[in-house]
This record gives structure tokens, sequence and C-alpha cells, in this order.
């Protein structure tokens, strides 16, 4: 087993780190760990293992470094493990891990191992990236470009919603074109293309997704302006943002978002991924994620 920890979120992901440390070795566990040095590291490091016949990678981070683990596992029968160490931890709590480290931990042992079906962004210059949970184009991912990382550091989610309040008045809600597999595209100002059914922590975005099967579920924003954007917010942590006028959900196996009126910034993962144009595929194969054993589990 090897451990890839991302440190960037600093000292309590340590603490936490060692919490974990200290469950696997009551069971007798000492897993090799490696420290991320700069963003993309965790998918070097995954790729390098898989490749030495290590059993299973754990990423312990959040959203954004198990999609550089994922990432890395791809084409190889290496078993993904996720200690949740991130802000927001969407797919962790879209997987029902459990929170806690030694909890986290006894999932790596007693788990048992399920199908994730990650995605795969492709973009203008032809580049790709992987993602486990959803790529956002519009207000959200304007929000994570411009994200104050030390203030993320020290008060975690809240510092999205400072961001999103500074968007609300300088972000200028450019529409663009959304086309879902073979359909003509339709003008939207905001599109996540996602794998489950969370969005930004526990908030329901899509419930009929499910991140064991093929295809996405796609909510479009059809409504621009500040006054919307705030009122979405707002329904977001009482999970009502799904059945608000103007919001569309979807579903597809193939997603392209381009043609806009002005730049539109993407996020994959809670994380910057550049500008549209991006198409939205399924990632070529599946991987294996260790899931908590419960009901109907083996
Ligand atoms: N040593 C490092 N220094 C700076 N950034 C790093 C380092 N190692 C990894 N990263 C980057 O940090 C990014 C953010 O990490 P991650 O998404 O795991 O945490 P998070 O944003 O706190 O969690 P979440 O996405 O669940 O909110 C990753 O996409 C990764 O590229």
């Amino acid at each position: 087993m090897l451990i890839v920890f991302n440190p960037a979120a600093g000292g309590r992901r340590r603490r936490r780190l060692a919490r974990a440390l200290e469950a696997l070795g009551l069971q007798g566990l000492r897993p090799d760990v490696a420290e991320t040095a700069r963003p993309g590291h965790a998918t070097e490091l995954a790729r390098d293992a898989a490749g030495r016949g290590v059993g299973m990678v754990v990423a312990a981070g959040g959203d954004g470094t198990i999609a550089e683990v994922a990432s890395g596992l791809a084409g190889s029968a290496a078993l993904l493990g996720i200690l949740p160490f991130g802000t927001a931890n969407v797919l962790a709590w879209e997987l029902g891990l459990p929170p806690g480290p030694e909890n986290a931990a006894r999932v790596l042992t007693a788990g048992r191992a399920a199908v994730l079906r990650p995605g795969s962004a492709r973009f203008g210059d032809g580049s790709s990236r992987l993602f486990v949970q959803m790529v956002g184009a519009g207000f959200d991912a304007a929000v994570v470009a411009n994200l104050d990382l030390s203030l993320k550091r020290r008060v975690g989610k809240a510092a999205y919603v400072a961001q999103a309040a500074k968007e609300l008045v300088r972000y200028p809600f450019p529409r663009f074109a959304a086309a879902l597999d073979d359909a003509e595209p339709e003008a939207v100002v905001s599109a996540i293309v996602t794998k489950g059914r969370l969005y930004a922590g526990r908030h329901l975005l899509a419930p009929d997704a499910a991140p064991g099967e093929p295809g996405f579920q796609v909510a479009l924003f059809r409504g621009g302006g500040p006054a919307r954007a705030a009122l979405y917010g707002a329904a977001l942590p009482l999970d009502l943002l799904p059945r608000l006028p103007g919001v569309e959900i979807r579903r597809a196996a193939r997603v392209r978002l381009g043609a806009s009126a002005g730049p539109v910034p993407v996020q994959a993962d809670g994380d910057p991924a550049g500008m549209l144009p991006v198409e939205v595929v399924d990632a070529p194969g599946p991987l294996w994620v260790m899931l908590p054993t419960g009901p109907g589990g083996d």
C-alpha cells in the first residue's frame, strides 16, 4: 500500500495523516507514504507505484488529489483508496466514506472494492484531464479560479462563500453553447457536468446521478446575472437547487461546451482547469475504489 499525501492544506492535514497511520499500524500495516511536491505530482507517484505492482494506492487529500491519483492508476489493476483530507471532499461524501481518519483507514483494510467511472475533459489545446466528480464552466469556475488559497487554509469552505460574493459583482456571465450528445447546442451561462449527486460538499445537485455508471448528469443554468447566481447560491445548502426555475438537469454520454460570448473559465473537481472549449466523455476504463462494507456489500 502506498499513501500519496498532499500536504498543501497545512498542519491539520498532517495530524489527520498521523491518526490514519496509527490506526493502520494497530492492524499491523506500515504503508509507504509519498508527499506531493507540486500539482500533478500525485499522478506521477501513483503511476510509478502501479507500475511496480503496488496493490493499493491511497489518495490522502481532497478531490483534486483523488483525481490526480486516479489518473495515475488508469489502466492498472491497483485499487484506489481514499483518506478524505480535503476541504469539500465531495467524492468522499458521495461514496459514503466515513468522516474521521481512523474510520477512513478502516475502509482501506476492511472495505469492499467497487467500480468508479471517472470522466475525461478534453480542452481546445488538445490536453486532457481526468476527473472523479465534476467539471463546471461559468460562475462556479470563476469562484474556484480566483479563490484566496490562504483564506481557504484558514477558514475552509467559507472561503468559497466569500469569493462567490466577490464574483457576483464582477463576473460578466457570458453565454456559451452546451451540446449534449447529438442534440443542437443550447445557450447557457453555467454548466456542471457531474458523475455524482452532490456538489460543494454534501449539497444535492443531481439526484439521479450514480458514480459507478457510465455517462453524466448535466446541470444547465440558463438565467444569467448576479441576482440569479445569488439565488442559486442560497438554494444550494437547502438542497433546492435542482428544483429552481432556469435550472435543467439532463443525462448525457458526451457534453461539448464552447462557442462563448467571452472567456469562460472551467473547473475540474474544484481546481482551476483552464478555459472553454471543453468536451467531456467517460474516461477509457473504470477504476476500483475501496468503499465501506454496508448493508448489501460483500
Ligand atoms: N505540494 C503541493 N503544493 C501545492 N499544491 C499542491 C501540492 N501537492 C498537490 N497540490 C495541488 O493541490 C490541489 C488541491 O488539492 P485537493 O483538491 O486535494 O485539496 P482541497 O482543494 O483542499 O480539497 P477539495 O478539492 O476536496 O476541496 C491539487 O489539485 C494538487 O494539484
